[in-house]
Formats: structure tokens, sequence, C-alpha cells
């Protein structure tokens, strides 16, 4: 499946009586056969319709995926003919609700917003960290950082076009400053309801959308002074929508998802 071309290989294990165990190596090779940005795995939730397990393409485990789980969500309505869906994470039960056409939104919670949470190395603002990266003489500085169950840091940028984003990117991911490593977003802003966004994910490297990443750059621009509190979000793979709710603080992300087809899997245990 994708969602707005960020691209999943979603397994259906909720038969399996223990939670799942997928070695690493496996999973990058599953990722080299039929290229995708995340593996995601539905179990038994005893509090949720489904608890969704998910992998980046390079085998480490993650809390949140905003795309990943409006894809499950999708699926998981079009098995039982439900508007509705809750769906357990690491990050916590996300609830998604399906709306005209083929798009799905999901309440990604309040984002986490102090240093401590991201997590950063040391105490910083996160409005703007003093931090910078530099490749190949392009320069980018002061990302604002924000925690979606899954840390971002997000750079404002003039001109997203002639960045290199996947050299940047790259660099910023493995960046000590970053305990967990970071996924890393680019954003140019059109108008304060238009972010254009590029993301190089975490594990995965650049992908056509990335859902928490959109959730990340609407908030860390609105924080700027950049943005309302919902914005468009184009990525190279579609358009996202999202917004940051004044009533409650929740995250409220929106976008089309696509079945690619299905694959026979053999039994990796
Ligand atoms: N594709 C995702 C994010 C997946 C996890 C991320 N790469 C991480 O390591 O945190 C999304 O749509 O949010």
């Amino acid at each position: 499946m994708n969602g707005a071309g960020n691209a999943f290989l979603l397994v259906d294990a909720r038969g399996n009586p223990a939670p799942t165990r997928i070695a690493a190596s496996r999973i990058r090779e599953w990722a080299r056969r039929w290229p995708f940005d995340q593996l995601l795995v539905l179990e038994t939730s005893d509090r949720a319709d489904v608890f969704m397990r998910i992998w980046n393409a390079d085998g480490d485990e993650v809390g949140a995926c905003g795309n990943g789980t409006r894809a499950a969500a999708w699926q998981m309505m079009v098995e039982t003919g439900r508007h509705e869906m809750a769906i357990d994470t690491r990050a916590g039960v996300l609830l998604a609700g399906r709306k005209p056409g083929r798009e799905v939104s999901v309440d990604m919670g309040v984002p986490r917003l102090d240093w401590r949470d991201i997590p950063l190395a040391r105490p910083m603002d996160t409005i703007s960290l003093d931090f910078r990266a530099e490749v190949d003489g392009v320069r980018i500085e002061n990302p604002g950082a924000v925690n979606m169950g899954n840390p971002h840091a997000v750079f404002f940028v003039r001109d997203l076009e002639a960045l290199p984003v996947a050299a940047l990117g790259r660099e910023v991911e493995f960046d000590p400053v970053f305990p967990e490593r970071v996924n890393a977003g680019f954003a140019q802003i059109h108008d304060p309801e238009h972010i254009r966004l590029r993301v190089w994910e975490r594990g995965a490297g650049l992908t056509p959308a990335c859902g928490t990443g959109a959730c990340a750059a609407l908030v860390a621009a609105h924080r700027r002074g950049l943005a309302g509190r919902s914005a468009r979000i184009s990525a190279d793979g579609g358009e996202l929508f999202v917004e940051w709710r004044e009533s409650d603080g929740h995250v409220i992300l929106t976008g089309p998802v696509e079945d690619e087809g299905e694959i026979e899997l053999e039994p990796w245990h």
C-alpha cells in the first residue's frame, strides 16, 4: 500500500498468538525485493481494533508512522465496512476516520516539544535549534524540533528544489545531537496555509511523503510564526492536510491511500 506515495508492506499477523519478531536482516532483504519505506505488521489488540508494529526499511522498529496508520486504517475499513478505526501503536492508540474519496484522517495526538522528548543530546530551544549542517558548501541551520511519536528536525528553506536534500538528510540523521537519530524535513513556506515539504526519513531515506513529517512541519512552522494552525502540505508523492487543533492540541493528518496489490511472503519464524 502507499499513503501519498509513502510505501508500505502491510502484513496481517492477527492470527499469531505472540508478538511479531522479524530479524532486521530479513526486513532489509524484503525491502530490497519489494521496495518499501516501512514494514507494518497488524496484531491483535485488547484495547483497540488492531495493534500495528512498525519497522523502517533498515530493520529498526519505530514508534510512529502517520501515513502507515492511515493505510492500515483504510485496510481495516475496507474489511469491516466501518468508517472509524482505533489503531494501537507504540505511540498510543490513534483514532482514524474515513473521508470522502480514498482519504483517511488520523489523530496523531499532542506533539512533544521539550528537548528531552525529541530527544536532543543537550538542552536547546526546540523552536529553533542551535544546530547547522553543511554539504558541498550548502548550509542549513536552526531547524525546529518536534516529536510526533518519533523525532523530527524541520529546516525552513528559501528554495527547496535547489537543495541537495538526500545528502543533507543523511548528514542530519546521524548527527550526534540526535541520540536516537532523526527524520529530517525540508520545508518551503509558500504561504501560511501551504507548505512544500521533502523528508529524509530515518531508516528509510528520501521518501515521496512522510505523515509524521508533515505534522512536524506544520507544528514547527506555526511555532515559528510562519504558518497558521492548518495547512496543505505538498509532498513529492501527493497532498497531505494537517491541522494542529487549538481546542486540545492534537494534530490531525489527512491524505490519500492506495492499495498496490498482494504478495506471498515466506514464513519468517
Ligand atoms: N513514514 C512515516 C514515518 C516512519 C518512521 C520514521 N522513518 C522514523 O524512523 O521515525 C510517516 O508517515 O510518519
